[in-house]
């Protein structure tokens, strides 16, 4: 039970936080029941054992709640049941999603559900992560969802050729009036020569946005015979280059095209994208395809370019509103080929996706940093197993530091130094610099803090953290040799922890894979950061120690760690004390009072 060291971000909710012993620091262990690991590595009393067990065992009985909102492929289904209870309620109103989400750890999500900031409101702290089966997260408020620490993921590759090949078909189809045709058939004519088509070989094929649909397109579209150019501004133009594609600008793309197919994502940049003043500059009787996202293309404006003939023909699967109205001009427009958004609706694809996002959900759940999260960094699994030992001194700074500030001074600017042998560019920070913060906003607030909604929750406590990055001699492979948190500006509790340049100081090393407070101010100390800490600054003389330890073991409080830094013999010295369980009030008054005894603060790690 003891001693795993966890790799999971996500927070126990505060009611079972303090339903443990406060000696443990569970904060940033599994919320999640049957996979519940601790960061404690260390022997317990049998009291706070019990304790522990207690709370275990009751996670261990309860499954989490997989709330599946739109239909998912069965592999995936599977997989989920293995691991969690699964809910599958489709076609639910927004009301009804609303109601059920305050019971669910997560939630699985096509394109047709709106996961909107209410969804969030009504989750309480319950929902860890939204799962969207499928590339485009546009249904999901994103911004909602790091306020409130539900990390979002994606399944971003496993429809990619299921969308590149619809986008083909509806280009040949449009480019033959295959739909059109049909339909005429069925309803008993024979229009030969009403259907002519154009042809594609030899056509110029704008492809905007060349990312995994776009560039799958291309290839596909160079095999029809098409000259293929694209527009993307962040696409490296090599990777183009590679399959025979030359990137352009914008203006070259939509002026010179003859088909313009669209794959970039809908942002507020790319919304609207193609409008009255785009199709303007456009070849006359440009044809389009979309099965990016209906918002690219101001449809008003695309029904005007119909009309006029500026756009001979378009073939679309995805619009603004889905589903679009029953009397949409656009989609009843005789030059518009349409489908229900089926890019991504393969047989193939669908379990591909339902497989990736399953995956991602349960990883997730099990407090696995996920390799598709989207609104929360990611970091490699070997990055993560090294930095492993100093997420946790990352966080036991963050909690020393702040209850080392006195009452009444508010916490505005923090500077953590990582001091490693590694090249600045070899270290990843931001596991770290979440877990500084969680350490520091965590003990003085209700908040729950974890990767995803740190950086957002210290800006809007206006709690400013800066980052820098010391090169040490040592050796590569570690990662880091020590990391120092500081906050200026503020008076503390404990004067000794105020350094000569004036901020509360700590620095911690990880030694023999265990966290160790190393410094104290300007006083070396070295105690592992386990259990809680008593800080005190004495005169060094002989028999202090001893008349401290007898004290503790009067009121039977166990010691753990002792380790005395001083300046010189026999002036000012630091004694920091790891203690079991927290001493009473009397006990820290008798300390308090011995006469060598200069100032004295208890910490909980
Ligand atoms: N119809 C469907 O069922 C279906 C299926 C899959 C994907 N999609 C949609 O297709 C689009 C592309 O998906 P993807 O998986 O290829 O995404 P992707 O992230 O791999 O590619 C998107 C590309 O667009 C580029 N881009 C961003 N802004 C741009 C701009 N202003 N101009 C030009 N390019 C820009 C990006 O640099 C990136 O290379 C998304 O909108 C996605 O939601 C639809
Ligand atoms: O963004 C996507 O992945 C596609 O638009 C597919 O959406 P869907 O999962 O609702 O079919």
């Amino acid at each position: 039970m003891a001693a795993s060291c966890s790799t999971n971000l996500i927070s126990f909710p505060p009611s079972l936080r303090k339903s443990t012993s406060p000696s443990y620091s569970l904060s940033w262990q599994a919320s999640l029941p049957s996979t519940v690991s601790f960061a404690v590595g260390r022997r317990v009393s049998s009291r706070t054992t019990k304790s522990l067990v207690v709370v275990v065992t009751a996670m261990m009985e309860a499954k989490p709640t997989v709330l599946v909102a739109e239909k998912l492929g069965e592999a995936g289904l599977e997989l989920l049941k293995g691991f969690a209870n699964v809910d599958c309620s489709y076609n639910m109103s927004p009301e009804e999603l609303c109601t059920k989400i305050s019971l669910c750890d997560a939630l699985i999500v096509r394109s047709g559900t709106k996961v909107t900031r209410e969804v969030f409101e009504s989750a309480g702290r319950r929902l860890k992560v939204v799962g969207r089966a499928g590339v485009g997260i546009d249904n999901v408020d994103l911004s909602a969802a790091t306020e409130h620490g539900c990390l979002v993921v994606n399944a971003p590759t496993a429809n990619t050729i299921a969308a590149a090949e619809h986008g083909v078909a509806l280009l040949t189809a449009m480019a033959r009036n295959i739909a059109q045709a049909d339909a005429s058939v069925k309803a008993g004519k024979w229009e030969r020569s009403k259907y002519v088509g154009v042809s594609l070989v030899g056509k110029t094929l704008a492809v905007m946005g060349f990312g995994k649909v776009g560039s799958e397109v291309a290839r596909r579209a160079k095999g029809l015979g098409m000259h293929v150019i694209a527009h993307d501004p962040y696409a490296p133009a090599d990777r183009a280059r590679a399959i025979g594609v030359n990137l352009v600008t914008f203006e070259e793309a939509i002026s010179t095209a003859d088909f313009i197919s669209l794959h970039m994502p809908l942002t507020p940049a790319t919304s609207k994208i193609l409008n009255d003043e785009s199709f303007s500059r456009m070849k006359k009787g440009v044809r389009i395809v979309n099965v990016a996202r209906g918002g690219v293309i101001d449809e008003e404006a695309l029904i005007r370019a119909l009309d006029s003939g500026i756009v001979a023909q378009a073939a679309l699967d995805v619009f603004t509103e889905e589903p679009p109205p029953k009397d949409s001009k656009l989609v009843q427009h005789e030059n518009v080929t349409v489908t229900p958004h089926l890019g991504a609706s393969t047989t193939e694809a669908q379990e591909g996706v339902a497989i990736e996002i399953a995956e991602a959900v349960v990883g997730a759940l099990k407090g696995e940093l996920a390799a598709t999260a989207v609104n929360a960094p990611m970091v490699p699994a070997e990055v993560l197993s090294a930095l492993a030992p100093f997420v946790v001194l990352a966080e036991k700074l963050g909690r020393l530091a702040v209850q080392l500030v006195a009452g009444g001074s508010g916490v505005r600017s923090v500077k953590v130094t990582y001091a490693s042998s590694r090249g600045p560019d070899d270290l990843d920070t931001r596991l770290l610099r979440a877990m500084v913060t969680k350490g520091l906003i965590e003990p003085i607030s209700s908040v729950f803090v974890n990767l995803v909604n740190a950086d957002f929750t210290a800006k809007q406590r206006g709690l400013r953290i800066t980052e820098e990055r010391v090169v040490l001699d040592g050796s590569p492979e570690n990662p880091l040799e020590f990391i120092q948190v500081q906050i200026a500006n503020v008076e503390s509790k404990f004067a000794s922890a105020i350094s000569e340049s004036g901020e509360i100081k700590v620095e911690g090393r990880v030694k023999d894979g265990k966290p160790h407070l190393t410094k104290v101010g300007s006083f070396g100390v070295d105690v592992s950061l386990e259990g809680s800490l008593i800080l005190l600054r004495h005169v060094d003389q002989p028999g202090i120690i001893g008349k401290v330890g007898s004290i503790l073991g009067e009121e039977n409080v166990n010691v753990s760690f002792m380790s005395v830094g001083r300046t010189a013999p026999r002036k000012q010295a630091v004694m920091t004390i790891g203690v079991d369980e927290e001493p009473s009030r009397e006990a820290l008054t008798r300390i308090g009072n011995l006469p060598a005894i200069e100032e004295f603060v208890f910490l909980e790690l």
